[in-house]
Parts: structure tokens; sequence; C-alpha cells
């Protein structure tokens, strides 16, 4: 039986007073296990300390999760963030060279939510950090005040685009999805695919074909209970198989 592939999931660097932590919310974490069917290993935000190519030795996977920080701004030309806006400097400057250097290498990649944002500016996009203030765009962010099964409920259709890999793997063009973002894509990233999009034509996921690996980002979370759902369960298979294809060709 070969081995599992080792996916590595970067961490967010909290401070659970008074120290600083590094963390993976265990919903991801369990959606490696029971989804991709494979070993995760959490990677810490230690930036430069912890050079990409060194952490891309380690792993044939690279799964980025969502979180409540930002990118900040001027990663992307972006104007400063508004006073009290949450952001991770310290995952900022693991991830954003990972994901580059993982796609130069052919890893597979997989981004949900604030992964999708950091993909699309790694690849030269920019985001709106506050999407529902941008004339006709909805609201997708969540109520924090809601009980968690009511805040990743599905929450609006998204538009898959025929031909694309969201497309194939759910055999239907359309798919409720839940939402919780604040931020959104301003200026997609070039040389992308669009695989889904939202009604009021936000765009909600994309793939990356040139680097011919898997490399795909979605703004709603698939993780969320993710053996209940069997679009979701597809996708992280999927990038389950690309890993595993990964490892074998360079274990
Ligand atoms: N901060 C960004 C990304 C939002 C995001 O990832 N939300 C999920 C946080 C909780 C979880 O990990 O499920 C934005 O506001 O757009």
């Amino acid at each position: 039986m070969c081995a599992k592939p080792v996916i590595g999931i970067p961490s967010d660097r909290r401070i659970v007073e008074p120290h600083p932590f590094h963390m993976v919310g265990e919903k991801y974490i369990s959606a490696i296990v029971d989804g991709a069917r494979s070993l995760p290993v959490l990677l810490p935000a230690l930036g430069g300390r912890l050079p990409a190519g060194e952490l891309l030795t380690a792993i044939d996977g690279l799964f980025l999760t969502g979180s409540p920080s930002n990118v900040e701004p001027h990663h992307y030309g972006g104007s400063p963030s508004r006073s009290g806006t949450l952001h991770d400097p310290a995952r900022d400057a693991t991830t954003l060279p990972l994901i580059d250097a993982a796609l130069a290498a052919g890893m597979p990649v997989f981004a949900v939510c604030r992964g999708f944002q950091e993909l699309n500016v790694v690849l030269g996009g920019s985001l709106h950090p506050f999407v529902h203030e941008v004339p006709g765009y909805h609201v997708h962010k969540e109520n924090p005040a809601d009980p968690l099964d009511v805040q990743y409920a599905p929450a609006h259709p998204v538009k898959l685009v025929e031909g694309g890999l969201l497309h194939a793997l759910a055999g239907r063009g359309s798919v409720m999805v839940n939402s919780l973002h604040s931020q959104g894509i301003a200026q997609l990233a070039s040389d992308v695919r669009i695989e889904a999009l939202a009604d009021d034509g936000l765009v909600e996921a994309f793939s990356v074909d040139k680097y011919n690996s898997f490399a795909l980002a979605v703004q709603w979370h698939p993780e969320w209970r993710v053996t209940e759902n069997e679009f979701s369960m597809a996708m992280f298979s999927a990038f389950g198989d690309a890993c595993r294809d990964f490892a074998q060709r360079h274990r």
C-alpha cells in the first residue's frame, strides 16, 4: 500500500496571552485526513527563518486555509487597512513565498478563503478589503453572532464554469456554497482560469493551469463538515490524488 502523501498546512500566528502560538483550525486538518486521505503537517509561520525551499522538501502538497486575518494590502498595492483590521504578517511572510515556490515546483496547491486571496495576490492580483461596500456586490460575510452551523450553512449559489475542474467534479453548473469573507477579488491574477462566479459577478474560484499540476482556489469553505458534502469530498479527494501522484514522482 503506497504511503500517504504529506500535505503542509501553514499556520496562523496568534497571541494566546501572553505567548505567541502557531495554529491551524481543526476542521482544515480533518479535511486533509478524511477528504484528501493524506497526512497533515502543520507548518510554523516563521517567515524567512524557514526558507520556502526547505519547507517544500518535507511535503507533497500545500493547503492554504482561511483565517479571520487579512493579507496586508502592501502585498498587492492596496491602500492601508482601516484601523482595527486584523493582520497576520508572520503568516503572509510564510505563505506568499511558499505558494510561489510550490507552484514553480509543480506541487499541488489547494487554497481556501484567505488562502484563495493569498494565491490571487501571489499571482499578481488584488483584493477589495470590504467587498460588500463595492457597488454591485452583495454581502459575503457571516454574522459572527450566529451559531457556527448557521455561519457555515449554504449562503448563495455559484455558477461553475463549463470546462473547468469544479464543473467536472460537481457534474453540474451550479452549487450552493457557504460564505464567510469580507475581502474579495478586485483584480483577478493573470493566467488563471475562472472556475466559479457568484450571482453578483464576484469571482469565487479559480485554477492555475500553467504549472501542469493541481492548483485550485475557492473563496468558500469546503472543509466544513467535509464528509457530509459530496462536492467538497470530490475536491479534497482530487487534491489528495494529485499530492499522491506528486509524491510518487518526487520521493
Ligand atoms: N479575512 C479574510 C478571509 C476570511 C476567512 O478566511 N474566513 C474564515 C475564518 C474562520 C475559518 O477559518 O473558518 C476575509 O475577511 O475575507
